[in-house]
């Protein structure tokens, strides 16, 4: 089920992207028994983090993805919030989200579209306000991972279209490609935003800016290293 929400005339709200690797291959850096399990709470946490965003700004989420886990995992509530795309490519990350900006294309012409990766356990909803707020000036933008090389937001509007190339040093990808670089105005202001999780590093330099509920219960619940 999708929430419809009305907007006033003029108004853009996003439809954002949230793609997710099957958990028995997601996270393959991440070397900790429990990284499915991890996988899975990162990705709760940033849907929670995404639904909580003004919803004068995020109309539609979509989760990508053909991991059972996830319907399972959702609560009604959120469920209802949200529709959850069958990752029907199953080729990797570019096509799935190549995928979804169809589909959404489709259902919600007009809407701007975010791609977001769903591993910031640490993302907070204002800073994925001010990305958008800022992604919203241009036809697409380009945000950076913390390490500078990856990308964590990708966004098309005006029709653009969103044209992925995630990857290794995606980031100069996407700005080859035309998307306008908005790390630099917002770079020290969106730290959690900035932080995906790919190693054990990583998830410490989460823990420390303060992960959400799940991950921090999958945390609680992990038997030390
Ligand atoms: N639907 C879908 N999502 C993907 C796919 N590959 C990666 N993702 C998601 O894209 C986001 C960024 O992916 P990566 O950082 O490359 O994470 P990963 O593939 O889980 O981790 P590694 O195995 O270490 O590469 C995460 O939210 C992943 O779950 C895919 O083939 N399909
Ligand atoms: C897929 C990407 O990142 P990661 O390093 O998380 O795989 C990317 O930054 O394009």
């Amino acid at each position: 089920m999708v929430a419809f929400v009305s907007f006033p005339p003029g108004q853009a709200p996003w439809t954002v992207l949230l793609p997710l690797k099957n958990l028995a291959r997601a996270k393959s850096r991440l070397l900790r028994p429990d990284r499915g399990r991890l996988a899975l709470a990162m990705a709760l946490d940033t849907v929670t983090a995404v639904l909580t965003t003004a919803s004068e700004l995020v109309a539609v989420v979509m989760v990508i993805t053909n991991e059972p886990a996830v319907q399972r995992a959702l609560t009604p509530a959120v469920r209802a919030r949200l529709v959850v795309l069958p990752d029907v490519p199953d080729e990797g990350l570019n096509p799935a989200l190549a995928h979804g900006a169809t589909v959404a294309g489709e259902r919600w012409p007009g809407r701007p579209l975010a791609a977001l990766s769903a591993d910031l356990p640490a993302l907070r909803t204002q800073e994925l306000a001010r990305a958008l707020a800022e992604a919203g000036r241009h036809p697409r933008a380009v945000l950076a991972d913390a390490a500078g090389t990856g990308t964590v937001l990708l966004t098309a509007t005006a029709g653009a279209a969103l044209d992925p190339s995630f990857g290794p040093r995606s980031r100069e990808a996407h700005r080859r490609s035309g998307a306008v670089d908005i790390t630099g105005p917002l770079g020290a202001t969106v730290p959690g935003l900035r932080h995906d999780v790919d190693t054990v590093e990583d998830l410490d330099r989460a823990r420390l800016l303060g992960v959400g509920s799940a991950t921090a219960a999958a945390l609680d619940g992990a038997t030390p290293d």
